[in-house]
């Protein structure tokens, strides 16, 4: 085909595609449709790019650009900030120019370049954006969602943009950097100076892009308030929209661009009831986004967004994390996690404790004569940075006893987790963002999107379950072109998660390193065990504060007993996996035990803290250690020559004698038939030589396993592919296996199990603090289901065809249940009637345009005198009379009060928002007023002799 047939032929296509976009790139290849793929070169430029530009993000800087820029008009510019592909050839409003100037976004990052043009262009163009961790995604969409709002309010009821995303954190960082963004926008014309004002507010609050931010765990009344308050754009998690959506039967017509931020997240079956029912509330007209760090291609299963012919831009697809990720694997084991995190957080990280921050930040104040608030504060970014960890578990049990632990050994420590409240996950999470902490404990509610510029270690306590979990938990580190650590701890039962990693990354899997420095850290995964001696006295300090703390055990019980609970329904890697990692460990490639016995970033850190390897070498404290390791070795190796029969008895009993025959007899048997090799693999390395010879692998993701884990034609190199004697030319073969399969089974949604297994096990894969043993019940219920008249497997949702969302409180309520509390509010607010999407505001009702206060009535008129020919003049008259006489005794009273300092107001006898509180009528009916009610519908009712229709009239 014709290189430009073929350019138009995928200009069709209904989903287009693009990878790879170098800067250079980006801006040639800026063209819709055309198939960019990816070379090993483009992702190194690409790297450098993005670490380029996100390094240029100054704030001081921006401002200082953006006077000279509007001083020195068109000279001096550099030509990314200004040339093709910035932002200013995007064509996007002043305002938003320089907002993002000041706010320091000089130059787009390739996510940003190939979205936003996509995004502005006419007609409006649905997207869907895989870029890595950190890249900037949050900017690609936002900065099209202010173009096209025009920044501004509008005075038309209904919102116009909807940001889904699956974390109440996430959702308050994206309202973040969208307020900061729209700050100060003013229209074309407004006359005043880039850089000339304050940039605290809006030009007119009352124009001011409105923000609603609908998460759960806030309270329901303030969200009816935002939403009465006719926002712009509302930023949501699916639950609490779909809450609100019913309650205050919310109409959602007007939305014209939709963003799924973390897509794949949120179409994770967990939360797919709640997103149906929003989308059915959608316009078909509007736009629609897509954005994660890990998607599939295959967009079937995003297919439910309502998709219409979207671009796909897919940056990354090789790489997947950062190139400035470090990472190393421990294997530990189950029972020993606790001591390895101590040993890792004192003796590899070298986390500061509590007290010496204090002391720090004291020192600091002192030589600045300044007082911080907080006294941990005080020590400061500088000093926390290089140690700051985040520490991922599985289930909030575990989020309890890691910070009690960690607390008691003397670290700051804050812990998130799904079950506390909003106030409290925020708190944690600020006071972790401010450095006053310097250990944040989570489950893997933290584990997406959340932006901490200056974090450099991961620690996974629990193995993440699938590979999208270990890109998203790793890529709060190595952002903006810092560097970074991933420590992840692999026990036995962990090793098939690392095996299914290291097909998806495509990264040999070693126990030893070339050379000693942090980027050998980046091509490999090194896994190697901690010291055994570290390990012991670290064991040993926990025992020690078991003794004096009787809690610790209790919580220690209860994390075990969650582990095995969410074992069992955890999800499962590929099967394959699990039959390499049986191999995998009885050759002794996990475990404590092998041939160094340590882990190289152990050295590496010696060798930091205590000078080179060579002078290391010259200390006499490493023969015992040698002594000690070599007789571990032989311990561990060790095999009994007697069984269990046989032990003590010396041959006496029939067991033993049975033994001792059947041993004769397989000798006899073993000497005339030789014994095959039982790993050609393992005896041709031994015999050529190979071994400890530069690097030994422990297990390389060679040809053979990733053949048989997913066939043909995944990660294989060029030049491997090229010596192979096959009868396929890769050029010309054509393999009934995807290209890279391996990559797309580790984005796709099911990652590593059937469909239907996915499904049963979908409330596990990422929401794991839930109670395990809670959800393991649920799924084993049988439920009677009305419509297919036989009992069905499940947790409830979906059966009988009702579809049910859990509320805030966990009971899980059929979607369409509405409690009436929004009737209540607006009662209680003294509105007429709910508001009309499409009707105009009324500039004076509405609360911007009396600066953000609330208007009251104030003004007191007396009432019509009474018409004296009227009939019921004189009761009319008795009533009033006696009326004014008890407020009269009333007020009298109300004075009495205050001289005693007694507040009147809200008092039995007092007054209640300007009536007497007699006045106010009780809504709570009396047990009498139910009875003559209930006797009046039954007299009614006899009085009709009929019977009533069904449902009606019973209470
Ligand atoms: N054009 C830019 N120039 C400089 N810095 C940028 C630019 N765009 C984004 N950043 C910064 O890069 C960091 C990461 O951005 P962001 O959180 O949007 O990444 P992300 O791709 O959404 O990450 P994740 O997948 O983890 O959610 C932020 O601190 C942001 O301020």
């Amino acid at each position: 085909m014709a290189p430009t047939k073929r350019k138009r032929d995928e200009e069709q296509k209904d989903v287009e595609m693009e990878s790879a976009s170098s800067a250079s790139e980006a801006e040639t290849n800026s063209d819709e449709g055309e198939l960019v793929l990816a070379s090993e070169d483009d992702d190194d430029d690409e790297n450098e790019f993005i670490q380029q530009s996100i390094a240029k993000r100054n704030i001081k800087d921006g401002a200082e650009l953006l006077k000279k820029t509007s001083t020195v008009k068109g000279k001096g510019k550099a030509k990314n900030e200004l040339g093709g592909g910035s932002f200013q050839s995007m064509g996007l409003h002043p305002s938003l120019l320089r907002a993002l100037t000041l706010r320091g976004y000089r130059t787009p990052t390739p996510i940003q370049r190939s979205s936003i043009p996509t995004l502005l262009s006419n007609p409006p163009r649905d997207l869907v954006g895989m870029a890595r961790t950190g890249s900037g995604k949050t900017l690609a969409y936002m900065i099209p969602l202010l173009q096209r709002l025009g920044g501004r309010h509008s005075g038309v009821y209904g919102a116009r943009a909807l940001i889904l995303v699956p974390s109440r954190e996430l959702a308050v960082q994206v309202l973040k950097v969208g307020r900061e963004l729209s700050r100060g926008w003013r229209e074309a014309g407004d006359q005043e100076h880039a850089g000339e004002r304050d940039e605290s507010g809006p030009s007119t609050s009352a124009n001011a892009l409105r923000w609603a931010l609908v998460v759960g765990g806030e309270g329901l009344d303030e969200q009816f308030e935002t939403m009465a308050n006719n926002p712009d754009v509302i930023i949501a998690t699916p639950g609490r929209l779909l809450h609100l959506l019913v309650e205050m039967s919310l109409n959602l017509s007007t939305i014209q661009y939709l963003v799924f931020d973390e897509a794949d997240r949120l179409f994770e079956l967990g939360f797919s009831t709640h997103l149906t029912s929003i989308l059915e509330k959608l316009p078909s007209s509007r736009q629609t986004l897509l954005f994660s760090a890990t998607l599939p291609k295959s967009l079937v299963e995003f297919a439910k967004a309502g998709l219409r012919e979207p671009k796909l831009v897919r940056l990354d697809s090789e790489t997947k994390i950062s190139a400035d990720l470090r990472m190393a694997f421990w294997s530990v084991r189950e029972g020993e996690k606790d001591a390895a995190l101590l040993c890792l957080l004192r003796e590899v990280i070298g986390v500061p404790l509590k007290k010496d921050l204090e002391q720090r930040g004291a020192e600091r104040d002192k030589s600045t004569g300044k007082r911080a608030k907080n006294s941990t504060a005080g020590a400061g970014a500088a000093i926390l940075a290089p140690h700051q960890t985040i520490v991922f578990v599985s289930t909030q049990h575990h989020v309890a006893y890691i910070s009690a632990l960690l607390t008691l050994a003397g670290y700051a420590v804050s812990s998130i987790h799904g079950t506390l409240t909003q106030a409290a996950r925020t708190s944690a999470l600020g006071q972790f963002l401010d450095h006053k902490t310097s250990v944040l404990v989570t489950t893997d509610v933290a584990a997406r999107g959340i932006d901490i510029p200056i974090l450099e270690n991961v620690v996974n306590y629990d193995f993440p379950v699938g590979n999208r979990v270990f890109v998203h938990r790793v890529g709060r580190t190595a952002r903006m072109g810092r560097k970074g650590w991933a420590w992840s701890f692999v026990a036995r039962d962990e090793v098939p998660y690392v095996l299914d990693l290291q097909l998806f990354l495509g990264r040999p899997l070693v126990d030893k390193v070339s050379s000693l420095t942090e980027s050998a850290f980046v091509d490999s995964l090194v896994l190697g065990p901690f010291p055994r001696d570290a390990l012991d006295q670290e064991m040993e300090y926990i025992r020690g504060l078991d003794d004096t703390n009787y809690e610790l055990t209790t919580m220690r019980g209860v994390m075990q007993r969650g582990t095995k609970m969410y074992n069992r329904t955890k999800g499962k890697a590929s099967p394959v996996s699990y039959s390499r990692a049986k191999e995998f460990i009885s050759n002794g490639k996990w475990g404590f035990v092998n041939s160094d016995a340590v882990h190289p970033a152990w050295k590496l850190r010696s060798i930091r803290e205590r000078g080179t390897p060579e002078q290391k070498s010259g200390s006499t404290l490493v023969e015992p250690t040698k002594t000690r390791e070599s007789l571990l070795e032989s311990l561990a190796r060790f095999k009994p020559s007697e069984t269990v029969f046989e032990i003590g008895t010396r041959g006496k009993t029939a067991g033993a004698l049975l033994m001792k025959e059947r041993r004769r007899a397989l000798s006899k048997a073993a000497s005339r038939v030789p014994l095959p090799l039982v790993n050609s693999h393992q005896a041709a390395a031994e015999s050529s030589g190979d071994e400890g010879e530069g690097v030994q692998d422990v297990e390389m993701a060679d040809e053979r396993d990733i053949e048989s884990a997913f066939g043909p034609s995944t990660t294989m190199s060029k030049s491997k592919a090229s010596k192979r004697t096959s009868f396929k030319d890769e050029d010309f073969y054509m393999s009934h296996y995807q290209k890279d399969a391996d990559t797309e089974r580790g984005y796709s949604l099911r990652d590593g199990a059937s469909f239907a297994e996915q499904a049963a096990q979908a409330t596990f894969d990422l929401t794991t603090d839930v109670g395990a043993q809670e959800a393991a019940r649920r799924q084993s219920q049988l439920k009677w289901d009305r419509k297919k008249k036989k009992f069905v497997k499940g947790d409830g949702a979906g059966a009988d065809n009702v579809k049910m969302i859990k509320t805030e409180g966990g009971t899980k309520l059929p979607v369409t249940y509405k409690s009436g509390r929004y009737d209540e509010w607006i009662k209680g607010k003294g509105r007429g009637r709910e508001i009309r999407i499409g009707e105009t505001e009324n500039p004076s009702a509405t609360r911007s345009s009396m600066g953000g206060k609330r208007w009251k009535h104030s003004k007191v008129s007396d009432a019509k005198p009474l018409d004296k020919l009227a009939i019921n003049y004189e009761r009319k008259m008795r009533v009033m009379k006696k009326q004014a006489q008890t407020s009269d005794a009333q007020d009298r009273g109300d004075a009495k009060g205050k001289a005693k300092g007694k507040p009147g107001k809200g008092q039995l006898g007092g007054r209640w928002k300007g009536k007497s509180s007699q006045k106010v009528k009780n809504e709570l009916k009396t047990v009498d007023q139910i009875r003559k009610q209930r006797n009046l519908i039954q007299r009614r009712k006899e009085k009709n002799a009929r019977a009533s229709r069904k449902g009606k009239g019973k209470r």
